[in-house]
């Protein structure tokens, strides 16, 4: 995946006239450290589960990216994520650089205490690669606030001191942050709320499909809803839900919490059950992938109807689905900007820690709204002054940042402006 995601800076770098040295100082990840985490399971056995850290690029900053732990996370899915959060940082404008992490575990066949012990396990591992000033945590895909507590307990613990900006993303009787919790998923919905106008979108008369329904996918729901978008389908991995009278997000995760899953949640009309595959292909306005990667692929991209696409998850889209898509008039709003929300409120709760001075909710949304406006608008202005997709309209917008803060350091001038 790495090899096909650096297209995107290909072009960019081509674009832009960027010096061939940025693209081979971005070409590979700076560090990238594996390990094995053994840990003693509840039964008396022990189990082994790989893990990495990657740290992609640190010119802007400390790193910074989640932890993600799912049975198929690989070292090549580990770099890709962590090139991706290089480029969302720059196009948030944080001062960050880029990094992701990752567990070869099932979290669903863990015991609570087993999943304690993997938690503390990681930080142990990789303590010496972690810190506010060096490697900054967060979660990710079957992580949570719960899971970054016991993460952050481990690293003060480990440092000798109070260290709560090594880790964002903990509850906020921990040092956490107000609005961290449906951050990612509150700053797609202000980018696709700028853009509705631009988009001829009328949230009462649009339609919505969501693949994946945890913190992303159900807080997306949630807020969409409430703005009068009709929510016509969701799924999380067991399946999902059809009904194009509407499905209520309340009602869809009350029943997720009864049952486990989304499937048989009850909408407004005739509700039906329908696969992941589905989903993507359903007759909507706006899709949300909020799960994995690679979902949207040449495979089936001829079948996506939904002309705009809000890339919640990381990856969605297949480069070669990506070109297609695009060249079909498709508007894809990229996870680099989509899903930067979430990073956003973790570089506000790092500043918090850092000042030992909390902010109210109302001061935490307005200055992320204020981000995903002012990005939003500088990446669609790029897309049309170019008439280029948005996702390489963001490459550049943060490959810019990148190579000024190169340049800064007294290399010679890297790019030509366009
Ligand atoms: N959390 C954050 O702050 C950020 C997350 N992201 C990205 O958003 C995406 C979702 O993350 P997040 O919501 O935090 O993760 P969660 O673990 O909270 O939720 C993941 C959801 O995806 C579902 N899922 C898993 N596999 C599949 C599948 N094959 N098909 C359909 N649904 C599936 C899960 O289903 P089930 O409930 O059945 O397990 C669950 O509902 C990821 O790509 C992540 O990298 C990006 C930026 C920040
Ligand atoms: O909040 C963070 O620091 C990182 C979130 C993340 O992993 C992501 O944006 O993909």
């Amino acid at each position: 995946m790495l090899a096909k995601s650096r297209e995107n800076l290909r072009l960019a770098c081509d674009r832009l006239s960027i010096h061939p040295d940025v693209f081979e100082e971005l070409k590979w990840p700076r560090e990238t450290l594996s390990a094995t985490l053994l840990i003693r399971m509840d039964d008396g056995s022990r189990r082994a589960f790989k893990s990495w850290r990657c740290r992609y690029n640190d010119r802007r900053g400390p790193t910074k990216g989640g932890v993600r732990f799912h049975s198929n996370v690989s070292l090549d899915e580990i770099e890709t994520l962590a090139f991706w959060m290089t480029f969302k940082c720059a196009v948030a404008n944080l001062p960050f650089g880029g990094a992701k992490g990752g567990v070869c575990v099932d979290t669903k066949k863990l015991s609570a205490s087993e999943l304690e012990r993997v938690s503390r396990a990681y930080i142990e591992a990789f303590a010496p690669f972690v810190g506010p000033d060096r490697d900054i945590l967060a979660p990710d895909m079957y992580t949570n606030g719960i899971v970054i507590a016991w993460m952050s307990d481990e690293y003060s613990s480990i440092s000798g001191q109070a260290s709560p900006s090594a880790l964002t993303g903990k509850p906020l009787a921990f040092g956490g942050t107000h609005g961290r919790l449906d951050a990612t998923a509150r700053g797609g919905y202000y980018a696709l709320r700028h853009l509705e106008a631009s988009l001829s979108l009328d949230p009462d008369n649009a339609t919505v499909a969501i693949q994946g329904f945890g913190n992303v996918g159900y807080h997306c729901a949630k807020l969409l809803h409430a703005d009068g978008y009709r929510i016509i389908a969701i799924s999380d991995s067991g399946g999902g839900v059809y009904d194009s009278s509407g499905l209520d997000p309340l009602a869809v995760m009350q029943h997720k919490h009864e049952t486990g899953s989304v499937r048989g949640a009850k909408g407004h009309g005739k509700t039906k059950a329908i696969s992941n595959a589905e989903l993507l292909t359903i007759e909507c306005d706006v899709l949300v992938p909020a799960a994995l990667e690679q979902q949207i692929t040449l495979e089936n991209c001829e079948e996506i109807s939904a002309k705009i696409i809000l890339e919640m998850a990381n990856g969605p889209v297949s480069h070669e689905a990506d070109s297609k898509l695009s060249a079909k008039g498709h508007v894809i709003v990229p996870d680099i900007l989509a899903n930067s929300g979430g990073v956003t409120v973790s570089h506000l709760e790092w500043v918090q820690n850092r000042s030992g001075f909390y902010w109210d909710q109302s001061h935490v949304r307005d200055h992320l709204k204020k981000t995903m406006e002012t990005e939003t608008q500088a990446i669609w202005a790029l897309h049309n002054e170019m008439a280029i997709p948005m996702r390489d309209a963001a490459y550049i917008h943060g490959l810019r940042r990148i190579a000024e803060s190169v340049e800064a350091r007294g290399t010679s001038a890297y790019f030509e402006d366009v």
